[in-house]
């Protein structure tokens, strides 16, 4: 055999060996690792066992049990499992001594690879939780031959507690005790402070004066005069002409006003005499989410007719019911959940919003007023209607017509003007037909508008059960339902409308949702406000939630050659965040991030988490008048591919023309919003029909989901309120830094490295050159992760190792090519740039 063979055969059979011992090692730790878990099992049982057992098992002599095949224990694991959680309960940690089983199981886990929680600060807590509680334990229930042969908290409790009661008194240890497990608490859950807040202002509560007793007794009486009246109203000598009705019921009120219309309940609905009446009479309900002017049984009946005898028209109500709101629980545990990269970081508490209760309220008058006007109006043109139900909102009251059969819809879209003539109102938007509904809507702005918190969306069960990955909420709709959407499936929103109608504030409830519910590894926003002082307030979370390009002294972004910059550095991303999606074979961020979340991509390759980035634009129309196309081309790339790759854009314009919202730009933003503007094509440029021109301002809008067009009243969040979240955010530690996005070079001006002097290289310039040639990859997050640099350091060295010929030149969104294969080539190179 030639010696080339016999080497060859060597150096296979070297392989093979190498490869047996990783089998095996593979294979050791599995065993390990089941051998852990399976002994943590037996543990806990034992210990279990022992809390019952203890009593017969204390009065052995130890020796003795496994000298003696006589003795017998009861422990349910034997004389072992007896030996090991007497020696962990009773003479270790009492009822404290069951983490212990824990722990293991935790390191069997780890073992075995898997992670179902950080390790070091899992076992950290329960360490300390096992010796504190054993140690409370021990103060509150000790005493030798007590519960488990020396107190809840063991020996261990038991002697700890005893010497510090004799360094410092019992009521010292009483103190500290108390105020390491406040400590503790708090290290486990931040949550802790809120409540021990909550309850010290209970115990407060309890000492200031007793509030008086509510008025239960009038309230009563209220309710037997109604009954009363009731008794009353049925008989039909008090109410002839009304004998017809099944039952009647009115309130003090209508009585004191002399109202004639009545409520029947719905079981009356089917009655004979009732369906003669509504044959005669145009049919008329309001749906409201305010007290009703009148007395209803059972509120969560969708509609109570109303009898009125004076016109003869039916009324009908449905009463839409509260929305429900969260409980305390659920919102604090959705709002502090912090997660590990931040753990110290707490959202902002629900607090911080301000409860603008508003008193204003539609009356019946005004209802009923209406209803008339718009039958009068009808009728005078001859058209006939069946039923009329109205449905109350924050400011506007929806009219629902059907109309008698034969009459036709355009008809009644076309007496638009003459209706709102005849209400005399400003606002009429007549919706014919209603999607969806055999009925024709006339929208009636109310006399006196609802304000609608921001306060009031947010703890909204809707928006904190939400579980969509960008939750905003917008407002409440006609029917007084929240109007929570998902950004990410939206997946970009232009919001119009003309000055002073609420854009801004409908902004700042954008960002405000989300600050509410994401944690800032979680989300990134890029701001651009060209007006310079919209956006200002968020600059104090900079280090939080902005994202900005690097060397930049302002993460709000004012001037346009930045905006440029950074809208670019955008699709760098983008085409960056592109790549690792395909390098992890999924199809979205949200399956990227799962992936990388359980540990099955490696960030040795590049991979990140991603954060979404929301990129908000206040004023687009002044960027894309001083720009035009360059600003145009990025934000459509973006607004084309961003979608799966977490990147969402919400643009806003003030000018909503057909030169500012192009055909690119339009085709591209399937969500808008429109708030009021002022002209019809406004309203067409924005919505592809009228409607906005139509809407009242003050944060009345209408949201075009492609096919769907809602009208909902923007939540309200001042100015005040969104200072006190950026604070409550900004005074939190932060990141060192806004998060960077990626360089940007304009084309022409990447030869950065030309001007490199290479005397004057970094101190890590070798390290960071033996690094890139070992992983092959050009990157320059790689150099900054790796020696934790800043990235102009990090930019400076890339620079640098492009002029010494290690790497090549820039290439948008690809990693650098490494030019130098092996490390042998590049120590030589080393040598010589260093003996220059
Ligand atoms: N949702 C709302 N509820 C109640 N009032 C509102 C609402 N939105 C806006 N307003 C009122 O309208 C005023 C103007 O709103 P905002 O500043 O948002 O307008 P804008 O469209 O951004 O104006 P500009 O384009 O000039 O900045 C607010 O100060 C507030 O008084």
């Amino acid at each position: 055999m030639s010696t080339k063979e016999k080497t060859t055969k060597k150096e296979t059979v070297k392989k093979d060996t190498k490869a047996a011992e990783n089998h095996m090692d593979g294979r050791y730790t599995f065993i390990v690792g089941i051998f852990i878990l399976f002994f943590a099992a037996y543990l806990l049982l034992a210990i279990i066992s022992y809390f019952f057992t203890w009593e017969s098992d204390q009065s052995f002599i130890w020796q003795k049990v496994f000298s003696s095949s006589l003795i017998s224990v009861d422990n349910w694991t034997g004389k072992v499992g007896a030996f090991f959680s007497n020696a962990l309960v009773n003479k270790g940690f009492g009822l404290s001594a069951i983490g212990i089983p824990f722990i293991l199981g935790l390191i069997g886990l780890r073992v075995l690879k898997f992670r179902p929680y950080p390790l070091r600060k899992t076992l950290r807590t329960l360490v300390l939780g096992i010796i504190l509680s054993s140690i409370v334990l021990g103060f509150a229930f000790g005493e030798a031959k007590g519960i488990f042969g020396s107190g809840l908290g063991g020996e261990h409790g038991y002697f700890v507690s005893k010497w510090m009661s004799a360094f410092i008194g019992k009521l010292g240890t009483f103190f500290v005790l108390l105020f390491a497990s406040i400590i503790y608490a708090i290290s486990i859950n931040r949550n802790t402070i809120f409540y021990i807040n909550r309850t010290m202002g209970m115990v407060a509560d309890l000492f200031r004066s007793k509030p008086k007793a509510p008025v239960t007794e009038s309230f009563d009486e209220e309710e037997a005069a109604e009954e009363e009246a009731v008794v009353r109203n049925e008989e039909p000598a008090h109410k002839p002409e009304v004998k017809d009705t099944p039952i009647v019921r009115a309130t003090e009120t209508e009585q004191a006003r002399g109202a004639t219309f009545t409520i029947v309940r719905d079981e009356e609905e089917g009655h004979p005499e009732e369906k003669e009446d509504v044959n005669e009479s145009v049919d008329f309900s309001y749906q409201s989410e305010v007290e009703p002017p009148f007395d209803i049984d059972e509120p969560s009946e969708p509609l109570t007719p109303i009898l009125l005898d004076d016109s003869k028209v039916k009324f009908m109500l449905e009463q839409t019911s509260e929305e429900k709101e969260a409980t305390e629980d659920l919102i604090n545990s959705e709002l502090y959940d912090p997660t590990l990269e931040l753990s110290s970081y707490q959202r902002p508490p629900i607090e911080l919003l301000e409860d603008y209760k508003s008193n204003f309220r539609v009356t019946e008058e005004e209802l009923i007023a209406n209803k008339e006007k718009i039958v009068n109006t009808l009728a005078n043109y001859k058209i006939q209607i069946d039923s009329i139900k109205a449905t109350t909102g924050p400011t506007v009251t929806l009219y629902e017509i059907v109309p008698a059969p034969g009459v036709k819809i355009s008809k009644i879209k076309n007496l638009e003007d003459d209706i709102a003539l005849s209400l005399a109102a400003l606002g009429i938007r007549i919706i014919a037909p209603i999607p969806g509904k055999g009925t024709i809507g006339i929208e009636v702005p109310n006399q006196k508008p609802d304000m609608v918190s921001m306060l009031s969306i947010l703890k909204s069960a809707k928006f904190q059960e939400a579980k969509f990955d960008l939750p905003i909420g917008l407002g409440k709709t006609i029917s007084n339902e929240n109007f929570v959407v998902d950004l990410a499936k939206m997946p970009h929103l232009l919001v119009a409308g003309a000055t002073g109608q609420g854009k801004s504030v409908g902004l700042n409830a954008i960002l405000t949702s989300l600050l509410y519910k994401k944690h800032p590894s979680e989300l990134k926003l890029v701001m651009v406000d060209p007006k310079k002082v919209e956006l200002t307030l968020y600059s104090k979370i900079e280090r939080h939630f902005l994202a900005m390009i690097p060397d930049t002294d302002d993460a709000i972004i004012t001037d346009t050659q930045k905006v440029i910059y950074t809208l670019n550095s955008l699709c760098i991303e983008m085409d960056s965040r592109y790549d690792l999606l395909k390098k992890a074979q999924v199809r979205n961020i949200k399956e990227y991030n799962e992936k990388f979340v359980s540990r099955r991509l490696n960030p040795n390759n590049g991979h990140r988490f991603l954060p979404y980035i929301v990129v908000v634009i206040d004023e687009f129309a002044d960027l894309i008048m001083t720009a035009g196309r360059e600003i145009e081309t990025p934000i459509a790339r973006l607004a084309q591919l961003a979608r799966a790759i977490g990147i969402h854009l919400v643009i806003a314009t003030q000018r909503p023309t057909t030169n500012i919202i192009t055909g690119v730009i339009k085709a591209n933003f399937p969500a808008r919003i429109a708030f009021r503007v002022t002209s019809m094509i406004d309203s067409r440029t924005i919505l592809d029909q009228p409607g906005a021109n139509q809407l009242i301002g003050r944060g009345d809008m209408l949201i075009s989901t492609g096919s769907d067009l809602t009208r909902v009243q923007c939540a309200f969040v001042d100015t005040p309120e969104v200072e006190r979240i950026t604070d409550f955010i900004g005074n939190q530690r932060g990141y060192s830094t806004a998060y960077l996005l990626p360089e940007y070079v304009p084309e022409g001006q990447g030869d950065a490295a030309a001007n490199v002097d290479l005397d004057k290289r970094d101190s890590l310039f070798d390290e960071a050159a033996r690094l890139i040639v070992q992983n092959q990859q050009g990157s320059t997050s790689l150099i900054q992760r790796k020696f934790s640099i800043g990235y102009n350091r990090a930019g400076r060295i890339v620079d640098q190792l492009e002029a010494a010929g290690i790497i090549g030149p820039f290439e948008g969104s690809k990693a650098r090519q490494v030019l130098i294969q092996d490390e042998l080539s590049l120590e030589h190179l080393l040598n010589d740039l260093n003996n220059r």
